[in-house]
């Protein structure tokens, strides 16, 4: 349901021509386009620090894994030609032997009558001559010094060289998130550090005169921010990082003048703000954003922002009102995305809209997975606007179930922090029965 953008551009769109509500997936192509003024680039980070990030570039292989033949078991090694038979048991070859490998007795030139079996270890290089490994466990023991084997085929228990990747291969290709099997492959391959995308910086924004930093004092009508630490959340799982922080009252001069100075010190890579775009008389970030609004006292036109940002209506519910575009500000085009000010709402649309644009736009972060699950009761469904239920996914032997938890309203953070997915109740669709398979995205596999 929800799609990718593709045929991007690299300058600044018209983004305030936004007549009817937007589609998510429309949406999502316009934040993807806003996004896209801003180029990342990548970076080198050290293994150890590249947990989740996205490799930029596929990586080759350096080397063969393994680097040479090499032994399964602890056992001995022989030539499976020799087989059956009774072999003298000469020489030792651990694991780490290389160096040493020429004091290895070859096993082709036997310095006894019979032939000769050289015990090896797991991991140990086959020694010349030698092309299978029989397991201690099939022998009299390392300490007879001579051992009798049964046929053994040529290759058994021996790694050879290369059978895990060969040099020159493609070991991760570009865009993989890096997981703790891919950092273990890049160590293996001998990799300190790895190309990465550079991960967005993102300046968060709230605004509004009853809005209080936790731990700071409560006047009356005023609540905490609950959204900076929200979003701020949001963009740790999904491939951002925080460039900055800011909380403004709902004067529109102190937001832009604030503003500037922010992006100026911060330099970030995208504002993310949350509040202040509806249709109240006090929207700061709406009115800050409008087209002419008038430069802050205190910051002269050079410092200021000059801003292309369009606001309207995506076709959901939370997350109704919405805004996107880019300010110049600093010297720099920086993409703007406004979200609404409701807990649930700003939720919804990080989750939901700014991870699928990240990942379309910048290549970083993961999209929310997407399934398929049955309705276990009726779900009513809103006219001309796809619903965002807050719901309970649980697997029931093969199939998938979902249970909405109550409360539809966008302020019902605390009812909605049990949910482990999203369900996307389709427009228009009256009450949709149980038994019915609707999309859902999942928050958290469990
Ligand atoms: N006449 C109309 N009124 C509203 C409409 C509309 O279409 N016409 N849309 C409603 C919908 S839907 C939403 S969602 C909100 C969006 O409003 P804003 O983005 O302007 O957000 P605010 O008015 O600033 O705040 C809304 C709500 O959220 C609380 N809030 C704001 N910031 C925070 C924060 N950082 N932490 C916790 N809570 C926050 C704020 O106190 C308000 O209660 O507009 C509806 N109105
Ligand atoms: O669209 Mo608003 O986000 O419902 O409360």
């Amino acid at each position: 349901m929800l799609g990718t953008v593709t045929g991007m551009t690299t300058e600044p769109a018209a983004f305030a021509d936004w007549a009817s509500a937007r589609t998510l997936s429309e949406h999502i192509a316009v934040l993807a386009r806003a996004l896209s003024t801003r180029s990342l680039g990548c970076e080198s980070v050290p293994v150890q620090a590249a947990l989740g990030r996205v490799l930029a570039s596929d990586l080759r292989a350096p080397l063969s894994l393994p680097a040479f033949d090499n032994s399964q078991m602890d056992g001995f090694a022989l030539a499976s030609a020799q087989t059956p038979g009774r072999f003298t048991v000469e020489g030792m070859i651990p694991a780490g032997a290389g160096a040493d490998a020429s004091r290895s007795p070859s096993v082709s030139s036997p310095s006894s009558s019979l032939p000769l079996v050289v015990p090896i270890m797991t991991g140990a290089p086959v020694p010349p001559g030698a092309d299978a490994v029989v397991p201690v466990e099939e022998t009299e023991g390392f300490d007879a010094p001579s051992i009798t084997v049964d046929a053994v085929e040529a290759g058994r228990f021996v790694r050879p060289a290369g059978s895990d990747i060969e040099v020159g291969e493609t070991a991760l290709p570009a865009d993989t998130v890096l997981h703790p099997a891919a950092l273990g492959l890049v160590s293996a391959l001998g990799l300190t550090e790895v190309r990465v995308r550079r991960r967005p910086r993102v300046l968060l924004v709230t605004g509004g005169d009853e809005v209080v930093a936790p731990g700071g004092e409560l006047r009356a009508g005023q609540i905490f921010d609950a959204n900076t630490t929200l979003l701020r959340a949001v963009l740790a799982e999904s491939g951002a990082q925080e460039a900055g922080s800011l909380t403004v009252d709902d004067t529109v001069d102190d937001f832009r003048t604030a503003l500037a100075r922010a992006v100026r010190e911060c330099a970030p890579d995208l504002i993310l703000t949350s509040g202040g775009i509806s249709a109240g008389r006090f929207e700061v970030v709406r009115q800050a954003f409008a087209p002419g609004a008038q430069v802050g006292e205190g910051v002269t036109a050079d410092e200021g922002i000059d801003a292309q940002v369009g606001f309207g209506s995506v076709a959901m519910q939370p997350g109704g009102p919405q805004g996107v575009g880019v300010v110049h500000a600093a010297d720099a085009v920086i993409p703007v995305v406004c979200f609404p000010g409701n807990p649930v709402s700003t939720w919804t649309s990080a989750q939901l809209l700014l991870r699928r644009a990240f990942k379309d736009a910048w290549g970083v972060g993961r999209p929310l997975p997407q399934v398929q699950a049955m309705l276990t009761e009726d779900i009513p469904s809103l006219p001309g606007k796809t619903q965002v239920r807050r719901v309970r996914l649980s697997q029931e032997g093969a199939q998938l179930q979902v249970r909405a938890l109550p409360g539809t309203s966008s302020h019902l953070l605390a009812r909605a922090v049990d949910a482990n997915a999203f369900l996307l109740v389709p427009a228009g669709r009256g009450t949709i029965p149980a038994g019915e398979e609707l999309t859902a995205v999942v928050l958290q596999e469990e």
